[in-house]
């Protein structure tokens, strides 16, 4: 069985060289970068001084990846609506398992319904991970869900290794679900950190926050249970307490007035945009993410928007 992996960032590059052992086809768009990247033997731009394994082979030719039995798309979840549409050709009726975390901007859908246009049961590979613990071989454990049961076992097999343990679920879209939720949590984390409001403003961000991701992943039909699980609480609690996310290192910046880098992928601020109107369409009450939303909308600083968070009515814990 072989496996390939579409989009060449940090997360797509760590995928590769961790399950290099059975031989992996990495895809990147850019053929100059892939030729770098063939020279170097490494991915310099965005997981540098970590070498490819001789089982990692990288190319430029869209074909040449989907020829491989499974494929992981790893491409930033903003582009991945399009990519999908643009490549279906090749796409179709293959083992596809989504490895980005977010919400369409455009569509206000995640992975899994995006990627069920192309093939009928889609997987999800999501959880606590940073790339650069992935690339390095260091224990890490995942959610690989898939409604298919037997396809999800398969994978499971497929793509755990000795020191990447897969946990499997029959819930994809609670598992897709808890990954893109909690980056915009870790963004008020972050802003809330940044902006020296204290650990303990934190916590209580990070557990209303996830009461909101809980609420609405049920509204839209997610297990109550799968957001307990390591892509809902295990990645929360990674994401909003760790310098090393770029979620959280966003949130950081806003809340310290700091300069930020607009090319860094931070799938959080999209997703909180996202969020908010589905929310608000639905009628689910979830305050902080309307907050996020309007900080990176720049419609509110975090003062403005910690004080909203404050002023809102005594209620019961629910
Ligand atoms: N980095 C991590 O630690 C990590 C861990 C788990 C999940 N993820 C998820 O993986 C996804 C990708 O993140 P990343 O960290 O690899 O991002 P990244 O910023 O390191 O790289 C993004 C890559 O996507 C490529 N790309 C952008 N648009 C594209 C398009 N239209 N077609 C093809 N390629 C395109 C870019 O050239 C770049 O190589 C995100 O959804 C992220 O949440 C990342
Ligand atoms: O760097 P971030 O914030 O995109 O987080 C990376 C992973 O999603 C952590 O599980």
């Amino acid at each position: 069985m072989t496996i390939a992996v579409l989009g060449a960032g940090a997360f797509g590059t760590a995928l590769a060289i961790a399950l290099s052992d059975q031989g992996v086809t990495l895809w990147a768009r850019d053929a100059a970068a892939v030729q770098a990247m063939q020279d170097a033997r490494e991915n310099a731009a965005r997981l540098p001084k970590i070498p490819f394994p001789d089982g990692l082979t990288i190319t430029a030719d869209l074909g040449q990846a989907c020829a491989a039995d499974t494929i992981l798309m790893a491409v930033p979840m903003q582009a991945t609506a399009k990519f999908a549409e643009m490549n279906a050709a090749l796409l179709r009726d293959k083992v596809i398992v989504g490895c980005s975390k977010g919400i369409d901007m455009d569509s206000l859908r995640g992975s899994t319904a995006i990627l069920s246009d192309l093939t009928a049961s889609p997987a999800v590979l999501t959880g606590p991970s940073f790339a650069i613990d992935i690339a390095r071989g260091l224990p890490t454990a995942l959610t690989l869900a898939c409604a298919d049961k037997s396809l999800g076992e398969r994978l499971q097999q497929q793509l755990s290794t000795p020191v990447l343990r897969l946990y499997r679920s029959g819930d994809p879209q609670g598992a897709e679900l808890g990954g893109a939720l909690k980056n915009v949590i870790a963004i008020a984390s972050g802003a809330v950190i940044g902006a020296g409001l204290g650990d303990s403003a934190r916590a209580a961000l990070m557990t209303r926050g996830f009461t909101e991701m809980q609420r609405l992943a049920q509204a839209l039909g997610a297990r109550p249970e799968t957001l307990l699980g390591l892509s809902g609480f295990g990645d929360l609690t990674l994401t909003c307490t760790s310098p090393t996310s770029r979620n959280y290192a966003y949130g950081f910046a806003l809340g310290k007035g700091a300069e930020w880098d607009a090319k860094i992928t931070v799938e959080g601020a999209a997703t909180a945009r996202a969020v908010a109107r589905l929310a608000q369409a639905r009628q689910i009450d979830m305050p902080i993410t309307q907050v996020v939303a309007a900080l990176v909308e720049g419609r509110l600083d975090v003062a403005q928007g910690m004080q909203m968070l404050l002023s809102r009515p005594l209620k019961e814990e629910s």
